[in-house]
């Protein structure tokens, strides 16, 4: 079981230290528009499956998503911290968003 932390510490140890034959090397030696291409054709690949009613496939396409995304985050240098931090930000945030629309409906 590999968490997404240990994936992304996977992805940032292949551009530290290339390997041969590794995909995620292959992906960083072709560059930023490569993988933004990849990103790409990966969410319209979400979005294709979600249309249909396998859960395996959709799930299997989510994890390439989840992947590709990954090594876009390296790329730029985000860690899965700068995201949780993000996120946590907006706990409060939407909060305050359902209470407004609670008192809007009053
Ligand atoms: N999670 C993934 C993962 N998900 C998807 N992929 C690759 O993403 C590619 C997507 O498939 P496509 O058919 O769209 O692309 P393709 O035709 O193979 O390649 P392109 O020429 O289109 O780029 C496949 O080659 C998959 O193998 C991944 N490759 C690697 N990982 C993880 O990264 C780790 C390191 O992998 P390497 O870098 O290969 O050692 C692995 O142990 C895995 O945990």
């Amino acid at each position: 079981m590999q968490t997404i932390e240990e994936l992304y510490q996977l992805i940032l140890q292949r551009k530290n230290k290339p390997e041969a034959g590794s995909y995620t090397d292959y992906l960083f030696t072709k560059g930023l528009d490569k993988i933004l291409k990849k990103v790409g054709e990966e969410s319209t690949e979400v979005v294709v499956a979600a249309k249909n009613p396998s859960d395996e496939d959709f799930v299997y396409e989510v994890s390439d998503l989840v992947y590709h995304v990954l090594v876009l985050m390296v790329d730029r240098g985000i860690s899965v911290d700068d995201i949780k931090t993000e996120l946590a930000k907006r706990e409060g945030l939407m909060s305050k968003t359902k209470e407004r629309r609670e008192i809007d409906k009053l």
